[in-house]
């Protein structure tokens, strides 16, 4: 996985270039119409969230959830905290920089990895307790900064459960069908901040690029003003497959559907392609929960979904053997897990490294 020390100096003050430097330019963002449909809104508090949520999954792969119970003035808190965080310098932050084989700490995404061109971000992944990290960052007092973190990370992962209920009634299962509760007790959570400094030519940078989270969902909290996260709404009567754009919304939370819901619910949702485009005007940050299981956990079709009418759809395989296969095939991972008898094409990271120039 790359690491920012090995980036030139110009990562560390891109918010003061006047033009995107080579390394930093990508084509091709616009390969596919941008399309001005909505997101789905829903209010979890309504009687009819449930139904609303197995739509806009169906359709979808992502909503914005209101109603949630997280306070609004923690939301600021945990953007405020980020902020914060990136604006300490430099050589404070790469203290903290994620070593080689850890996914944990401050550096580029990590799926930046995959591209020989480099994201217009910065990243800084929590995995358990944020407290580790902070005392690097800030040795002397990151109290607030690890209360609020730790509280997030509670509030959030209670939120994550109720989502991953309300999904799996959706889709006619009951709630007895799978022990969310006992799975996300024992998984460490995983908190993704990320930072997108004001980018002199926007068209011609990118955020993070096209990719969908392995998760079974991710809860993302943007800050307002710029939008800056698109999704792929796919193909339908309406029109083509389209980027479309989801637009800070104070006080919502943006829900995606990652790969692993894909496969546990054999195909019945699918896992949302989505990207964060960069802005002229205003530095984005953006709060990325990923729900996931333990390392126990086995990736596959829940039984109850299986039968002669449906056979599984995708191979059975554990959760650390997913993830690796995941830093093997990138976006292809679900693709080549429909299809059993082919076997892998041997993609090193290499294979990726076009950046769709
Ligand atoms: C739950 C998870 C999603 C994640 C892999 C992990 O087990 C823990 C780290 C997560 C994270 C956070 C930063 C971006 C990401 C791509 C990565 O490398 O580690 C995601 C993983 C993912 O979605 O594949
Ligand atoms: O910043 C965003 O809007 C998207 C972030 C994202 O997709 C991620 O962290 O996986
Ligand atoms: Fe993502």
């Amino acid at each position: 996985m790359s690491s920012l020390t090995a980036r030139p100096l110009h990562q560390f003050e891109l918010n003061t270039l006047s033009h995107v430097p080579d390394d930093y330019a990508w084509s091709a963002l616009n390969d596919l119409p941008h399309g001005d449909d909505v997101v789905p809104v829903v209010d979890l508090a309504s009687p009819d969230a449930v139904g609303h949520i197995g739509r806009a999954c169906k359709e979808w792969g992502a909503f914005q959830v209101t109603g949630h119970g997280i306070p609004i003035h923690l939301l600021d808190r945990v953007e405020a905290q980020t902020r914060l965080l990136f604006s300490l310098p430099a050589a404070r932050k790469l203290k903290a920089a994620r070593g080689p084989g850890s996914l944990s700490g401050y550096g580029l995404a990590n799926t930046s990895s995959f591209y020989s061109n480099i994201f217009w971000s910065e990243g800084f992944t929590i995995i358990g307790s944020p407290r580790d990290d902070a005392r690097k960052l800030w040795p002397e007092d990151h109290d607030e900064y690890c209360c609020v973190m730790e509280e997030y990370n509670r509030l959030i992962s209670d939120l994550s459960g109720r989502l991953l209920r309300a999904m799996m009634v959706s889709l006619g299962l009951r709630e007895e069908d799978m022990d969310w509760a006992g799975l996300l007790r024992e998984a460490d959570p995983v908190l993704q901040l990320n930072y997108y400094p004001v980018c002199p030519e926007p068209d011609r940078a990118i955020g993070i690029a096209h990719h969908t989270d392995s998760s079974f969902i991710t809860i993302l909290h943007q800050s307002g003003g710029e939008s800056g996260l698109q999704l792929v709404h796919r193909e339908d009567t309406a029109g083509p497959a389209r980027w479309v754009t989801v637009p800070p919304r104070r006080g919502a939370l943006v829900v995606n559907v990652g790969d692993l819901c894909e496969i546990v619910f054999n195909g019945r949702i699918r896992s949302v392609m989505h990207r964060a485009i960069v802005n002229r005007a205003q530095t984005r940050v953006s709060v990325a929960f990923f729900c996931g299981p333990p390392p126990r956990f086995n990736v596959a079709p829940i039984e109850k979904l299986i039968g002669p009418g449906e056979p599984p759809a995708y191979r059975a395989m554990s959760w650390p053997e997913f993830l690796s296969l995941k830093r093997k095939l990138y976006n292809k991972t679900l693709e080549y897990l429909r299809s059993p008898e082919e076997e892998p094409v041997h993609h090193e990271n290499t294979a990726y490294m076009t950046n769709q120039r």
